[in-house]
């Protein structure tokens, strides 16, 4: 029977099924500090140890601070927390990377750029943009802290099977707009619960069209439409990106490797549960004016009309009325980073934006890579000079300004441009408000001091 690339890998890697759920056979399991200490508590609580220590991989991205490293970190409840997982992994052998080493990044920046992110396989972290991964035609899903610990000693995991979600996009996008639109376009489109119960597959001209970094991008927001796994079909652009990665097969191994890969696609005849189809050239410069990511309109666009409570208090909250444009709304901070827009592409595209502008001298505004690589690979390029020259503050690599878990935090009433994935309240600091948009959106935001529409920059 035709069947779509999430039932494949689905089936691949059922080891029992009963009461409707399955025990689904769990190949690699990235970990950060934030939800692991439970799971290690645990393992030594009922005496286990971890079944495949080398299907694991750890590094600690969320509560590191992301400069002046070589001081130290200051707040002792981050440290002690980071300091517990690297004991843990000593502890239970399992490989971490190390805060000051070549490796190091937000966790699923570095999956993929080891090559530890595999089509095919599947692989799970305590973290809900583990979705991310499914760029790679890998079935990725975040779990609960306590199923870290399950899979860390059994490698399996009861699962709920999801339906299926074929989201399309035919045709190209416009100069100016990227994966982020794409992204933000579908969840304005189907609300942040949209997807709930569903394992979407991107596809269409526009999907292929985009590089690795664009697809991480569009996957890491899947679950920001409520779906815990996005897919899209691994091909020529993946395999290229996989290739000589640290950790990806070589030698006879990858060739092996790419025959099975090249079969990981949906069938010409599958069916799925739900087919939405978003024509890519019709998708303009997305920007959040709300509190949750389906708060969102084009960079042309007004703030709705009340519908709901909810929306009156996301609207307030955010100091906007119904009615507003978002265009030229003025910001005061601008970040650009996270495990959806901190790749070596989206510190290109907010460079290039950039040209020989120069912050809005009311901007505060953070470059944040992805990992030390992005960082390093950035500066090669002579990319991160533009962002210093520019006024921009170059850090090193976290989640940062995304979760405000360290002590990159925004003041009350902030009003941010983010390339993050979540404008939740407080999620940039108590009283900050966010406006998500693409890296393009936001350099060009924080050198004009306001909200601008990247499609018509520089003015
Ligand atoms: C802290 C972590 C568990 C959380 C997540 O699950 O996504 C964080 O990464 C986030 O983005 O909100
Ligand atoms: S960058 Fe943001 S979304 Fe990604 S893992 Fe870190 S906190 Fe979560």
């Amino acid at each position: 029977m035709a069947a779509t690339l999430y039932d494949k890998l689905w089936d691949a890697h059922v080891v029992a099924e009963a009461d409707g759920k399955t025990l689904l056979y769990v190949d690699r399991h990235l970990l950060h500090e934030v939800s692991t200490p439970q799971s290690f508590a645990s393992l030594r609580e009922d005496g286990l140890s971890v079944r495949r220590p080398a299907t694991q991989l750890a590094v600690a991205d969320h509560s590191i601070p992301t400069h002046d490293r070589a001081k130290g970190i200051s707040d002792p409840q981050a440290a002690a927390q980071i300091a517990l997982l690297e004991r843990n992994c000593g502890a239970f052998g399992i490989e971490y990377m190390r805060v000051d080493g070549p490796d190091h990044g937000i966790v699923h920046v570095v999956g993929p750029e080891q090559g530890f992110t595999l089509p095919g396989i599947t692989l799970v972290c305590g973290d809900s943009h583990s979705s991310t991964h499914g760029a790679f035609g890998t079935l990725a899903f975040g779990i609960g802290a306590s199923e870290c610990g399950t899979v860390m000693a059994a490698q399996c995991l009861w699962q709920m099977r999801a339906k299926t979600m074929r989201v399309t996009f035919p045709g190209q996008l416009a100069p100016g707009v990227s994966a982020k639109d794409m992204a933000l376009a579908l969840i304005g489109q189907i609300g942040a619960a949209g997807a709930v119960g569903y394992a979407i597959e991107f596809a269409g001209e526009a999907v292929r069209a985009l590089s690795m970094e664009g697809r991480m991008t569009l996957c890491n927001m899947a679950i920001e439409a409520g779906s815990r796994t996005g897919l899209i079909a691994p091909d020529e652009t993946t395999f290229a990106y996989l290739k000589g990665r640290k950790r990806a097969p070589q030698g006879t191994d990858w060739d092996q490797a790419l025959a099975f890969w090249q079969t990981l696609q949906s069938d010409g005849k599958a069916r799925f549960d739900c087919e939405i189809e978003i024509p890519a050239d019709e998708i303009a410069p997305q920007v959040t004016f709300g509190t949750t990511p389906d708060h969102v309109i084009a960079v042309d666009g007004a703030v709705p009309a009340n519908r709901d409570g909810r929306l009156t208090r996301a609207i307030d909250y955010m100091g906007l009325a119904a009615g507003a444009p978002v265009e030229g709304l003025e910001i005061d901070h601008a970040f650009i980073g996270s495990c959806t827009n901190g790749r070596i592409e989206d510190l290109r595209s907010a460079a290039a934006v950039i040209g020989r502008g120069h912050v809005h001298p009311r901007v505060r505004a953070l470059v944040v890579p992805g990992s030390a690589r992005v960082k390093q690979q950035a500066e090669a390029e002579g990319l991160g000079r533009i962002f210093v020259q520019a006024g921009f503050e170059w850090r090193e690599p976290g989640c940062s300004l995304c979760v405000a878990m360290n002590d990159d935090r925004l003041p009350p009433g902030a009003r941010c441009a983010s390339t993050s994935n979540r404008n939740f309240e407080g999620r940039q600091g108590i009283g900050a408000r966010t406006h998500l948009m693409s890296p393009a959106m936001v350099a060009a935001a924080a050198v004009a001091g306001r909200i601008v529409d990247v499609r018509e920059w520089p003015q």
